[in-house]
């Protein structure tokens, strides 16, 4: 057992002072350390008072958590006499959960269940047995005893999505006593990947919420526990109430959420100064849409520090200049900032939030509640400690800085930082785009004010295209185009266009803007066999900019060779000639496949392998697990609180043909290798998931789809770029290259791969995920190496698959697993065995009950 650092001791010895014992310290700490980033300075600060805050707090929280938990067992136990015999209607996860109860994870006990003496481990390097499993597609839970590897398995797959999403609470949680029996008709549904889902197996505090202005939301049998989800970026997230701004320090971007609790209050608060009227709208007096007629943008002084604020001063029609400033790494991709100013001085500003457009449920926001929310999410992200800080004077500090840099003719900026050209999103949005295909000049469309998708008015025509003119309204709710009011996405019936254009400079267009328009015709861009088309039926949206490429690349540091020496006789064929599939006797290279081709004649994936491969993903058994001793993805986080590997699921491999093979290259051996041959196309879905992807033809069962595309980068790279893309808004999509982890003891960095198609991938990067019941299974492939680190990931369908459905896959998210730093979305998978879905079934269940 190896001693707890010399940190680790003095907080204990810290807290021991004023009375805390070790075991009530050890899982906040634990989680203070992950959230600050192992910054120690930040819990060590003023005599660990973060850590005593988070404590106490858990501890109130307990006592709130108990008496909720009383009521609600009160309510469950009326409701289970009235509904004796209901069952949940996914006889497949039940049959899993219930699997799960009688794994060896089941018996993990809750880190505050532990033994004082074990506490000190925690903070060593673990060689203990797990004290959480958790099973996921990519890191799977396993048990102890299938600690071996098999270097024919498979690997798991992963899909990290968003890892800059933000976090909701789960309500259920909130809700609900935890259940600690583990019946499995009481359980959710659990990942297909995951096999085990174990909800309350260990009470965690994920994240301290005393620092991060989050509610408890549940409470174990013995401690505290927090339960979060995840939505994606886009999504305005209200907070209840009893939400108020904080004025602490906190690390990592963790932003409230909406689903906490109505008595629930964030810990550590301080409270602004009510007389600040920091939650006075920003526009005020603006909600009529009578925006035409209305003063606008001059500058009010608060009283408090003489900054301007935003009214409804003056004509915002007349002599408006707008600047867009399209700045995706701070605002993300769907979004952009507008600055519009007078020569008489007036500015005015306007978020454009594209990413609500379409969004199902989506409504107006209150002003007040939106202001409120990004002040709170400023303090946590910029630790800004002042709590006065108000996002209206924010705003108010930015218009007086553009007009000192617009009326200062010294300021090299002018050109430079703010950037005339609009951004990517409304370009993509001009209805007129197509038709001017990059001329001189280019129209383009802005929409969406600072709550939602609204039309912007444009009611003078451009005259000067040096000047490109947005002239808009801001009017707190929504804003009047042609007279109809635009609230709640695109309506394109009451545009009118003409009246909502903006002259661009085409020399202002980014490399980004001119490849996306090249993508017009093929998103592709020739790279593939196939033309793979593009369309938007619901709104003016193009799909992202992206560089597309049909070949797997490395990226840098990936240790990869791929070179004939390292093809031995026993990994192809060289004899063969012809067709490998059509021989009589399987050639070498059947040889994975249990001796026999993988694929029919006729291209197809043969059903027993198919069938076992769809199996093994939805239903994993504990042997088709492992579990490395050194886990790669547990060491790249470089965490004093070093988890044991999650595991990962073994899968059947595919072994093609290739180049060293005697057979020719129509050999029925081949098939990933030869691309992807479908007629697909993007397509912009309706269910609030963006872009997906279809075929346009029908597919029969076992067909090669595509494969997923990307830069091969080691997990170290993969681990890097999910900090950037927090910090720029960036959505990574990595899927782990983990099959074979497990033959390897002590796997280095460079060894251990994934693939992200964020920035360069292929088609595969628009296909959604759908819970259990996917169209398509991925499959690993060996095509130009028999070294496992790297390996095809192969889409082939599950079952027949009609024209134009769209093609899904289960990226194994465990929509429960919030101990997971994965950041799940929304789901709206629509399948009936939705993970997500009927988590929140449960939730509206349990609210019910109360
Ligand atoms: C690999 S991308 C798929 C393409 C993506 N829809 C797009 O527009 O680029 C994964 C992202 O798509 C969205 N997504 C995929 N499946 C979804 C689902 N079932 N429900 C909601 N959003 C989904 C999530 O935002 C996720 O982070």
């Amino acid at each position: 057992m190896a001693p707890p650092s010399p940190q680790v001791s003095k907080a204990f010895r810290a807290m021991a002072a004023i009375g805390i014992s070790e075991q009530q310290v050890k899982p906040v700490l634990k989680n203070l350390l992950r959230l600050y980033n192992r910054d120690w300075s930040l819990i060590e600060a003023e005599e660990y008072r973060a850590l005593a805050d988070a404590i106490f707090e858990a501890e109130d929280a307990k006592v709130a958590a108990e008496k909720k938990k009383c009521n609600n067992y009160d309510q469950e136990d009326m409701e289970a006499e009235s509904h004796p015999h209901h069952e949940p209607e996914l006889p497949l996860t039940r049959l899993r959960s219930r699997s799960q109860d009688e794994s060896p994870s089941q018996k993990k006990k809750s880190l505050d269940d532990e033994p004082v003496d074990n506490i000190e481990e925690d903070f060593s390097v673990p060689h203990r047995p797990l004290k959480r499993l958790r099973l996921q597609n990519h890191e799977c839970q396993v048990s102890p005893s299938s600690n071996t590897c098999n270097p024919t398995s498979g690997g798991s797959l992963l899909i990290k999505p968003k890892v800059e999403a933000e976090e909701l609470l789960d309500t259920r949680s909130a809700q609900q006593p935890q259940n600690t029996s583990h019946s499995p008709e009481s359980r959710p549904p659990v990942s297909p990947h995951s096999g085990i889902k174990d909800k309350g197996k260990q009470p965690l505090i994920s994240k301290p919420l005393a620092l991060q202005g989050k509610s408890l939301s549940e409470r174990s049998s013995n401690g505290v526990r927090f339960k979060e989800t995840a939505v994606e970026p886009g999504i305005i997230l209200m907070p209840k109430q009893n939400v108020n701004s904080l004025a602490l320090i906190t690390p990592k971007d963790e932003p409230f959420t909406d689903d906490m609790a109505q008595d629930e209050v964030p810990i550590a608060m301080i409270h602004p100064d009510e007389s600040d009227n920091v939650h006075r709208p920003l526009l005020t007096e603006g909600a009529t849409g009578k925006q035409h007629d209305e003063p606008v943008a001059s500058q009010e002084r608060e009283s408090r520090n003489d900054t301007p604020v935003l009214s409804n001063e003056g004509s915002m029609n007349d002599g408006l200049a707008t600047i867009p400033e399209g700045s995706p790494s701070n605002l993300g991709e769907s979004s952009c900032l507008e600055v519009a100013s007078s020569p008489s001085g007036e500015v005015k500003l306007s978020l454009s939030c594209s990413s609500a457009i379409g969004r199902p449920g989506f409504h107006m926001p209150n002003l007040d509640a939106i202001l409120k929310l990004t002040e709170e999410k400023c303090l946590h992200t910029y630790k800004i400690i002042d709590p006065k800080f108000s996002l209206k004077n924010l705003l108010g500090h930015m218009c007086e800085s553009f007009l000192e840099l617009a009326t200062n003719s010294n300021d090299e900026s002018q050109d430079g930082s703010i950037n005339v050209a609009p951004n990517l999103d409304s370009l993509q949005r001009s209805p007129a785009w197509d038709a001017v295909g990059g001329n001189k000049e280019t129209l383009c469309m802005q929409s969406c004010a600072l709550n939602g998708p609204v039309i912007m008015d444009c009611p003078s025509p451009v005259t000067d295209p040096e000047v490109p003119r947005i002239p808009f309204t801001l009017n707190g709710n929504c804003a009047q185009v042609s007279g109809t009011v635009v609230s709640n996405g695109f309506s394109e019936d009451n545009v009118d266009e003409s009246l909502s254009l903006v002259v661009v400079q085409n020399s202002d267009l980014t490399p980004d803007d001119l490849r996306t328009i090249h993508d017009i015709n093929d998103i592709a861009r020739g790279e593939e066999r196939v033309k793979i088309s593009w369309v938007n039926e619901r709104s003016r949206d193009r799909p992202p900019s992206f560089f597309y490429i049909s070949k797997n690349l490395v990226f840098k540091d990936a240790d990869l060779k791929i070179c004939l020496s390292s093809i031995e006789e026993k990994n192809c064929c060289a004899t063969c000639f012809g067709d490998c599939v059509s021989a009589s006797i399987p050639c070498a290279c059947a040889y994975q496949t249990g001796g026999k081709f993988a694929y029919t004649p006729e291209g197809l994936i043969k059903d027993d392998l198919l069938e076992e491969c769809i199996s093994m993903t939805r239903n994993p058994q504990p042997h088709h697990l492992f579990y490395c001793k050194n886990c790669p993805l547990e060491r790249i986080k470089n965490d004093d609180c070093l988890e044991p590997c999650k595991g990962h699921l073994r899968r059947n491999f595919i072994k093609e043909c290739w180049v060293k093979c005697g057979c020719h290259g129509q050999c029925g051996n081949r098939v990933v290798q030869r691309g992807l041959n479908c007629n697909l196309q993007v397509f912009f879905t309706s269910e609030g998931k963006g872009w997906g992807l279809r075929t346009l033809d029908g597919l029969p069962k076992g067909a090669f789809v595509c494969e997923f595309v990307g830069e091969i980068l080691t997990n170290k790279e993969r681990h890097q770029r999910k900090i950037q893309s927090t910090r720029s808004g960036r959505r990574p999509y990595p899927v782990l290259l983990d099959a074979d982890w497990g033959s390897k003891a002590n796997l280095r960095d460079e060894e251990a791969l994934c693939l992200d198609a964020t920035k360069y991938g292929n088609v595969a990067r628009f296909i959604n995920h759908r819970c259990l019941d996917a169209n398509l299974v991925p499959i690993p492939v060996d095509v130009e190496t028999p070294d496992r680190r790297f390996y095809h990931v192969a889409f082939f369908t599950t079952r027949k698959v009609d024209a134009l459905e769209e093609l899904t896959w289960d990226y194994g998210i465990d929509f429960d697993d919030h101990d997971d730093p994965v950041k799940v979305f929304n789901c709206q998978c629509g399948s009936k065995f939705c993970r997500s879905m009927t988590r929140s079934n449960r939730s509206r269940s349990a609210s019910l009950a109360r």
